[in-house]
């Protein structure tokens, strides 16, 4: 039983870092008193798959709100690394039969949709850090790719979040356990955000910015919108929220930032959150740039996190051993169960 384990109380922050050996500890004693844990949303399984196996030579966790943003991502960082699949084979969404969330695994990358908003995030990071912790993962960092609406920044800039607040502009997350309100600061790496901010170049044809982003639980209403199926408020009264945000330092708005922020600081992950502004909120709030417009506006928080992992990758001397490989699996790869293989047959089959 890990030192962790043995405690039965959750520990603290300096608890975590005293004991830390770079895998991902977790702060639940009764996962380890566990037969198996079934990362249920993910239809995965630490006695069904073998997830040492799996995933644990990912570094880089990076997650955004579509499947086809991530499928999309993992095909970019694939060609970016030089990562090459065994002849015969093609990507696949490795949590497709959960029909929750999409999966994708390129070597050190793994490329998650989390959906939208705090409830769909705070499941999927649930069951993301422990599959870091089953994996044994070594010091993986967490990136959150998104879009958002910025506030006096133009569609297509870059940000980096700095600070992130919730609706009430505190830097933390609230949750409700056991009926109770409990506060969890939402802590990026600020380290992480400078490097990547570094990272811009000065011939990339848009702006890349750092700065304070404020989280909603909603995208009307909650963001202050007036195009709403409701809306309670005047136009004067939405471009004076947005004006004592712009005073707080927030240059843009989303919906996972502090949840995001919160769990992986709960876990001592590092992460960061980089998104594209899809609409200077200030001028208007409809998502009205052509389609094309907004598909290359997403590549570009894409392009900025895929310079930082090859970064990272050549610092370590791992760019140019991606080719030939292990690590990457389809739903059924590394099953261990045989009951679970043959349902995973059949559930493919049926999907045929
Ligand atoms: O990562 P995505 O593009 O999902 O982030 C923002 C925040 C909400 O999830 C969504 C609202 O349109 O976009
Ligand atoms: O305005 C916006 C645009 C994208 N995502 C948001 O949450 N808000």
């Amino acid at each position: 039983m890990s030192l962790l384990a043995a405690n039965s109380h959750s520990m603290s922050e300096e608890e975590i870092d005293e004991y830390s050996d770079g895998t991902v500890k977790l702060r639940n004693a009764n996962i380890e008193l566990m037969d198996q844990d079934i990362l249920y949303h993910l239809a995965l399984g630490s006695e069904s798959h073998d997830l040492h196996e799996m995933f644990g030579d990912v570094k880089f966790v990076c997650m955004g709100g579509t499947p086809k943003r991530m499928e999309n991502f993992a095909h970019f960082i694939m060609n970016e690394i030089g990562y090459k699949l065994p002849a015969g084979t093609m990507l696949q969404d490795i949590s497709e039969f959960s029909y929750r969330y999409s999966m994708y695994k390129v070597g050190p990358v793994l490329c998650v949709s989390h959906g939208m908003g705090a409830p769909s995030v705070s499941i999927l990071m649930h069951e993301m850090i422990k599959l870091m912790y089953h994996a044994k993962c070594q010091e993986p960092i967490f990136i959150r790719i998104g879009t958002c609406g910025g506030i006096g920044v133009e569609g297509g800039t870059v940000i980096i979040t700095e600070g992130a607040l919730d609706a009430q502009l505190r830097n933390s997350q609230e949750f409700t356990i056991l009926g109770k309100t409990v506060q969890r600061p939402a802590k990026l790496d600020e380290k992480l955000a400078r490097e990547l901010k570094s990272l811009a170049s000065h011939d990339d044809p848009y702006d890349t910015i750092i700065g304070k982003t404020l989280c909603t639980n909603d995208f009307y209403e909650g963001q202050g919108r007036l195009d709403g199926a409701f809306c309670d408020f005047t136009e004067a009264d939405k471009m004076a929220y947005l004006e004592e945000l712009r005073d707080h330092g927030v240059v843009n708005i989303e919906m996972e930032s502090t949840i995001f922020a919160a769990l992986t600081h709960h876990a001592g992950i590092k992460a960061a959150v980089v998104c594209v502004a899809l609409l200077n909120r200030l001028n208007g709030d409809q998502v009205n740039a052509p389609k094309e417009v907004m598909n290359e506006w997403q590549q570009r928080p894409q392009t900025l996190v895929s310079r930082y992992i090859r970064k990272v990758l050549a610092q370590k001397g791992q760019l140019k051993n991606m080719f030939g490989h292990q690590g990457l699996f389809g739903h059924q790869g590394s099953i261990k169960s045989p009951r679970r293989f043959k349902l995973v047959q059949q559930e493919s089959q049926a999907h045929e």
